[in-house]
């Protein structure tokens, strides 16, 4: 299925995925075939736009994630960013760096995505020195790491503590962070609330919308929760065994699922509060 939204030329488009695919060898050491973990998936994210990548596991959302943003090679198929062709891998650091400036990539579990040993301040003054277009000084340097943290509601106390002295939540916080001091025009956030219980869920959630309110940055969000899902995103495609078989207005699609995948992650959605039919509330 081929989901060319609003393809009209319009320069508000961000990421452009054309018929991505990706092949993953036999397991080594086994007799196993290769694995074909993403199937012609097609995709546009478009400016101040939120859209999920929905399917349960295994269905290729990650795989998706990874070669938008380099991780992963492309087997055939195409990634545009800005207008740019970045279908393969970053050759060298520098080249790595201005993709890094282009999408940010905020994982899971931030307890391993966060080095242990560094404070929280170094990990978000790392990254904003690390992607300053010009040398800029302490001064200006903490104010800014000092701005980046308030965004993310944390205080700049915060800045001398180490991950393992946050809570999930806070930590979750600071690697947001860390993605917004590369001042990027995308976020992928992969399963990044998975982790957390549901009042820290809906705290984290609240922030990213009003993080991509007040800095117009998209947001590229996979999970397999539809509640999430629901609460979050504009648009959203749902992928089953590295295809995409369903895609539309999350609200609407969610309200009036078509595709029989679709009905059944929707089915699978748990009890009280669930309105499909209506935006839901934000509010922790
Ligand atoms: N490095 C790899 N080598 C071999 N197979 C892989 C590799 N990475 C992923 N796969 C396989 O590709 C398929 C898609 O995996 P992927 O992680 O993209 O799915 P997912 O929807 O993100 O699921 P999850 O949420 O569990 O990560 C799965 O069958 C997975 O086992």
């Amino acid at each position: 299925m081929t989901i060319d939204s609003r393809v009209d030329g319009e320069s508000t488009r961000l990421l452009s995925v054309r018929d991505l695919r990706k092949v993953f060898p036999a397991p080594r050491g086994t007799k196993g075939a290769e694995v074909l973990a993403v199937d012609g998936v097609s995709f546009d994210l478009e400016a101040d736009e939120c859209l999920a990548i929905v399917g349960e596991s295994g269905s290729g959302k990650t795989t998706v994630a990874r070669m938008i943003v380099g991780l992963e090679t492309v087997t055939s198929g195409t990634v545009e960013v800005l207008g740019q062709d970045r279908t393969a891998a970053p050759k060298h650091l520098r080249e790595r760096r201005a993709r890094a400036r282009e999408v940010q990539y905020v994982f899971q579990d931030p307890y391993s995505s966060l080095n242990g040993r560094q404070r929280i301040g170094e990990v978000v003054l790392n990254n904003v020195r690390l992607h300053a277009d010009r040398a800029i000084s302490r001064k200006e340097l903490e104010n800014r790491g000092k701005e980046i943290l308030d965004s993310v509601g944390l205080p700049w106390s915060f800045a001398d503590r180490f991950p393992r002295e946050l809570s999930g939540g806070q930590r979750q916080r600071v690697a947001i962070a860390r993605a917004l001091a590369a001042e990027p025009k995308v976020i992928v956030l992969d399963e990044a609330v998975a982790a957390l219980d549901v009042s820290i869920q809906a705290q984290i959630l609240n922030l990213l919308a009003d993080i991509k309110a007040e800095r117009k940055v998209s947001y590229l969000f996979i999970s397999h929760d539809l509640a999430v899902v629901h609460q979050i995103s504009d648009r959203m495609i749902v992928m089953e065994n590295g295809v995409v078989v369903d895609a539309g207005d999350t609200s609407a699609l969610l309200a009036h699922p078509t595709h029989p995948y679709t009905r059944t992650l929707r089915a699978a959605v748990p009890g009280p509060g669930w309105r499909p039919s209506r935006r839901a509330t934000l509010e922790a």
